[in-house]
């Protein structure tokens, strides 16, 4: 399997293909290359650059995505080091102090080259004539049912229904709970800015402007945290609990098979909607707080 290349931004995008890291370029951020994509052409690193670069692929495309001063910095250590043991590779003591970063970024760049391609080859609904395109509309309906409108909506109609106090209070924080999932999700696509895999049809109802970010999947940590929240403050049968645990993890799945997401943006949601709701639990509005609020009785 061909290894990611970390290539600046600017570039990425003017191929339409995206990715996410934490990089250490000039604007601080890294994208992938799509897997089945050719990389684009990049000048030939120095014959130098080559010799210390060893057999060893990964680490010949990371040493020539250096800066030009470090390279040079290395240039000088390595032909020092190379002719004082007669051709054997030595790495000078700079670059062993810098092996442990790399071996992080080497480790996060294979995690998100995996990504990419599993979530390619998940993404089977991604459109009609793709080989599940028979059932994207299915799919479509799970994303519905995911939508922070209709939930939005269900839980204003259940606070407007609801008789008593109890009732009153669970709606109304699960409207808070909503609105701040919203505010979070909101937040990391705006810090984090991955873009939604290739393959995606941008054809969702109701957007925001960050909704073209894919990091985290807003569907997921709604229906992770949503489905905590019912199973604590609902009294269900266990075929229910069953049902709605299943709902949240379809939900996920839903959003790796239409295409809209890569599994690590569905596996972080999922578990930031885990620990939202531990948030939700911490910022419980009481009755007090509800009399103050709403003025009820
Ligand atoms: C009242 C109000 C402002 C509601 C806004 C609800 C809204 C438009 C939510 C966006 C839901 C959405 C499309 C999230 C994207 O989910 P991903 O799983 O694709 O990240």
């Amino acid at each position: 399997m061909p290894s990611p290349k970390p290539v600046r931004a600017g570039s990425a995008r003017s191929s339409g293909v995206s990715g996410v890291g934490g990089g250490s370029g000039s604007s601080g951020r890294y994208e992938f290359m799509s897997l089945t994509r050719t990389p684009p052409l990049s000048p030939s690193p120095p014959p130098h650059l080559l010799q210390r670069q060893g057999s060893d692929p990964t680490t010949a495309r990371l040493r020539a995505s250096e800066s030009p001063s470090r390279r040079r910095r290395g240039s000088a250590s390595s032909n020092a080091s190379t002719s004082s043991t007669g051709g054997a590779l030595q790495l000078p003591e700079e670059d062993c102090m810098h092996l442990n970063p790399s071996i992080i970024s080497v480790a996060l760049s294979s995690l998100l080259a995996v990504d990419l391609w599993l979530s390619k080859r998940l993404g089977v609904c991604a459109y009609e004539e793709a080989s599940w395109g028979s059932a994207r509309p299915l799919m479509k309906l799970v994303e519905v049912s995911g939508h922070g409108i209709p939930w939005l909506i269900g839980a204003a109609y259940c606070l407007y229904k609801s008789d008593s106090a109890a009732g009153q209070e669970v709606m109304l924080n699960l409207l808070m709970a909503l609105v701040l999932d919203l505010v979070l999700v909101g937040i990391v696509k705006a810090v984090v800015r991955r873009r939604r895999p290739a393959h995606n049809r941008m054809d969702m109802f109701a957007t925001f402007s960050v909704d073209r970010y894919s990091f985290p999947s807003g569907h997921a940590t709604r229906a992770a945290m949503c489905a905590r929240f019912l199973l604590a403050h609902l009294v269900l049968a266990a075929p229910l609990r069953v049902l709605v645990m299943l709902w949240a993890v379809i939900v996920g799945l839903s959003r790796v098979l239409l295409g809209r997401h890569n599994v690590t943006d569905v596996a972080f949601g999922l578990l930031m909607g885990y620990c939202q709701y531990n948030l939700v639990e911490a910022l419980w509005l009481s009755p007090a707080m509800l009399q103050n609020m709403v003025g009820l009785e």
